[in-house]
């Protein structure tokens, strides 16, 4: 049993989607799962287990930011053997090219944390998304005429309320896309443990125009995410 997540050995799949709202992880196990089962209730942070389409496949939140991520993903990946994690959050657009509900899948995360200052001495380190699932991913995306999807970069920032907007704003001018907060642990703990990540969003909100969608909203009405996630990870 793991400190946060609690689980039984065996309890939680090979593969998990991983978003940061626990009671989107409730919404995903509840209407794409099959026989789902609450494995962790632990913090509220809820953990479930099913299948889609006969294959095994948990999903688990991971609470908001780097620092809290990170423990359900080193748990999962050292005490639970996961082999593939894929995040399914949300993401606010920082460029007119993407608008809201538009579909973001991140090939590489910038970050201001200083996890990764510290884990790598100060070094830059690229945190990459695996690329089988990104192809997968896209392709799957590709087969969604209603789904307007875009492959780039996200900012996985420290602070969902920029104290520096101008920074953020320099991203964008780099190519970057979205801004959301977890992919740059994620891809680094998937690579440091010598296993398969993603990160799957959906633009909730427009960093430029001021869009935004409700709570209940990035809670129960991203479906597409959870498609492509599941068709990425298990259709292989
Ligand atoms: O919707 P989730 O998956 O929580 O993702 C985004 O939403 C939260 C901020 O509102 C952060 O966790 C950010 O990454
Ligand atoms: O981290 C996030 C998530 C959604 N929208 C944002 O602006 N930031």
């Amino acid at each position: 049993m793991s400190t946060h997540i609690g689980a039984a050995p065996g309890e939680i799949a090979p593969v998990v989607l991983l978003p940061g709202d626990p009671l989107r992880a409730k919404w995903i196990a509840d209407t794409f799962l099959t026989d789902a089962r609450c494995y962790s209730q632990v913090r509220g942070m809820f953990g479930f287990t099913g299948t889609w389409r006969g294959n095994r496949v948990s999903v688990q939140g991971s609470g908001m930011g780097q620092p809290s991520a990170a423990i359900y993903v080193n748990e999962l990946f050292r005490d639970y053997d996961v082999e593939t994690i894929v995040r399914v959050g949300s993401c606010g657009a920082l460029t007119e090219t993407v608008g809201v509900r538009d579909v973001v899948l991140a090939s590489g995360a910038c970050t201001d944390s200083s996890m990764n200052t510290h884990r790598f001495g100060g070094y830059d380190y690229a945190p990459v998304a695996d690329f089988g699932l990104l192809r997968r991913a896209h392709d799957a995306a590709s087969a969604m005429p209603d789904v307007t999807t875009h492959v780039g970069l996200v900012f996985s920032s420290d602070s969902f309320y920029s104290p520096r907007p101008e920074l953020t704003q320099r991203m964008a001018e780099h190519r970057v896309l979205a801004v959301e907060m977890e992919a740059s642990a994620l891809y680094t703990l998937a690579a440091a443990h010598d296993r398969r990540a993603l990160a799957v969003c959906t633009v909730s909100d427009h960093i430029v125009t001021g869009e935004e969608t409700t709570s209940a909203e990035r809670e129960q009405s991203f479906p597409a995410m959870v498609e492509i996630a599941l068709g990425a990870a298990l259709d292989s």
